[in-house]
């Protein structure tokens, strides 16, 4: 890239995304260079990689802290692959694995496969592979008793096969790095961590020669590392090198690329990782973040109505939407894939079209895993889609050009809302984000705030106010569940889900999945989330459903209760909360 020059992505300058060097200045094999220059078309690393890279390079114990779409999957892999192929005599399969990237999900699993098969095209003598849950065990074995030089796992499968598979060669270990590591803990895995890391005797007081300490390198990497990660960091690295976790701004600035020796010395750390509560997250600068103040019985009519609009725009765009169970992501999955729209305000000829046009698909914890992979992979190509979502999508995925992200549910911690938007406005990129909160829900903002996360507030009103009334001449309107857009658009949404028997079914499984989720929101959240200032009428309202919440509540809650009590003989404490959570990951 050429120095100095102003040159722009579409959304901010090249300077404040990628370094003023080259990946051969890093300390890369030239081939290695070479593959990420022709194959994958990167001219330049990025700031985080040019801080990054030497570093890992020296051997250090590192924690890296850098803004979602910054490119911290290079980071870890290019390294790695470095040293391996300087191996002399060249590494084998049969001397087993060398390096193990932990991540939190399958879909995480399968990228970071995907990035290393691409790196790894000029040295066809490091293998790569993964073990992930979903997957079939006998197969995994058989790929492991080949032997795996970079294996990338989910933490459950991993240490299942640590357990029973004796043919997994680990005695050459030499690099353990946990990516996406808050979120690994955030979903329970401690302990399966902490066993982990106590067969392959990697925590710093295990290794019990100095050979032995020298060898063994531990990388951390997160847009989001906070202080919870200090257990983990304690406990895996030896003296770490901080990159990303002494600044306060948003946006890493030129200066702060420090290459080579410089980087070690002016990132070193008293020896101890120790990350403050209340941490600043790194947003991406051009991410454009706003909030829509929506009553709860009208979200519905609000999320279809955005959606209607920004999908009338601009035809060919990628959208995500989060939703915080399974089951709503299946019920709106279903419901927007078939729901046509107001009667009332069509003519006839425009009646079959679709309410919100465009290809949808959905991707969540409690689908089969190849159907997860193939919504991950169509998602990926599209041009044009709507993606509807669990968490399961929020944390490292690259799908290519996603404009917008709306969280139609809110994220809870503020962790996961940073890895949300983070989504879309990857790598310099334009993007926009969408919060939904009801009015009794925002002093979240003021959360958000504490973490250097501001948003601006959408204009609902206008939004509205733009769609066709044909019986409402009168344009004031005082309030939003008032506007006859939005009550003729209740009235339809409902008359619809009460004539569709499936998609009422899902309905009733959503309202009662989302009233669970709702209640188990942790900590401080608790009083900005509360239940009992719910009122469970309008949550019916949001779900398009008329009955009354108690009645529908009781029939399907008892459904829901004898299930939860089959789960629970089955499956221990952390596995069942993270059920009721709909998040079936890292297993
Ligand atoms: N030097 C580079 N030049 C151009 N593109 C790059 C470079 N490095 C990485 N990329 C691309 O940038 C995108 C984001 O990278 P990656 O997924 O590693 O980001 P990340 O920082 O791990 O994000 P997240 O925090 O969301 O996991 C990917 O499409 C990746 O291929």
């Amino acid at each position: 890239m050429a120095e100095g020059k102003k040159t722009k992505t579409n959304g901010v300058a090249k300077e404040e995304i990628f370094a003023a060097c080259d990946f051969a200045s890093l300390g890369l094999h030239p081939a290695l260079c070479d593959q990420l220059k022709d194959r994958m078309g990167f001219e330049a690393p990025t700031l985080v990689q040019a801080q990054a890279i030497p570093v890992i390079l020296s051997g250090r114990h590192v924690l890296v802290n850098a803004a979602t779409g910054t490119g911290k999957t290079i980071t870890y892999l290019a390294p790695v692959i470095h040293q391996l192929q300087n191996y002399h005599p060249k590494i084998q399969r049969s001397d087993g694995t060398f390096a193990l990237v932990i991540v939190p999900t399958h879909e995480l699993c399968m990228q970071v496969y995907e990035n290393l098969q691409k790196l790894l095209h000029r040295f066809h003598w490091i293998v790569p592979g993964y073990i992930m849950g979903g997957e079939n065990r006998a197969k995994e074995k058989a790929r492991l008793r080949k032997g795996i030089s970079i294996l990338i796992a989910t933490p459950g499968r991993l240490l299942d096969h640590l357990k029973h598979t004796s043919s997994f060669v680990y005695k050459n270990l030499r690099w353990i790095i946990f990516d996406e590591a808050d979120r690994i803990l955030e979903l329970g895995f401690g302990k399966e961590i902490e066993e982990i890391l106590d067969i392959l005797g990697s925590r710093p007081h295990v290794s019990e020669s100095k050979d032995a300490a020298f060898v063994r390198q531990n990388l951390l990497l997160s847009a989001t590392l906070n202080e919870k990660v200090n257990r983990l960091a304690n406990m895996s690295l030896d003296n770490p090198v901080m990159i990303g976790l002494d600044d306060t701004k948003t946006q890493p600035s030129n200066k702060q690329v420090k290459l080579l020796d410089d980087a070690i010395e002016m990132l070193e750390n008293s020896g101890k990782a120790s990350i403050t509560p209340d941490a600043e997250y790194k947003l991406p600068a051009q991410l454009n973040q706003r909030y829509v103040k929506v009553p709860c019985g009208s979200r519905l009519v609000v999320l279809l109505s955005v959606l209607k609009d920004l999908f009338a725009k601009e035809a060919s765009q990628k959208i995500v939407v989060f939703f915080s169970t399974c089951d709503a992501v299946d019920f709106h999955h279903a419901l927007i894939s078939q729901f046509h729209g107001l009667s009332k305000l069509q003519s006839d000829t425009e009646t079959r079209e679709l309410f919100v046009k465009c290809n949808i698909l959905r991707l969540h914890g409690n689908m089969k895993h190849e159907d997860r992979v193939k919504t991950f992979n169509a998602f990926k190509t599209e041009k044009s889609a709507l993606l509807l979502s669990t968490d399961v999508s929020a944390r490292g995925l690259d799908f290519p050009k996603v404009r917008c992200i709306i969280q139609y549910d809110s994220p809870g911690e503020a962790t996961e809302y940073v890895h949300r938007v983070g989504r879309t406005a990857r790598l310099g990129e334009k993007g926009d984000s969408l919060l939904f909160l009801q009015p009794i829900e925002v002093d979240y903002l003021e959360e958000l705030k504490k973490h250097g996360v501001m948003l601006t507030e959408y204009p609902l009103m206008k939004l509205l106010d733009s769609f066709p009334l044909k019986h409402h001449r009168l344009k004031k309107f005082v309030s939003i569940e008032m506007h006859p857009w939005v009550l003729d658009l209740q009235k339809s949404l409902e008359s619809f889900v009460f004539r569709e028997v499936k998609i009422k079914k899902l309905a009733q499984n959503a309202f009662c999945s989302w009233v669970r989720a709702y209640s188990a929101h942790r900590g401080e959240l608790k009083s900005i989330f509360m239940v009992k200032k719910l009122h469970l009428g309008h949550v019916a309202k949001s779900f398009a459903l008329k009955e009354q919440p108690s009645l529908v509540g009781r029939s399907v809650q008892k459904k829901h209760t004898e299930k939860r009590k089959r789960t629970h003989k089955v499956k221990e404490g952390l596995k069942k909360k993270r059920k009721m959570a709909n998040l079936e990951e890292g297993d």
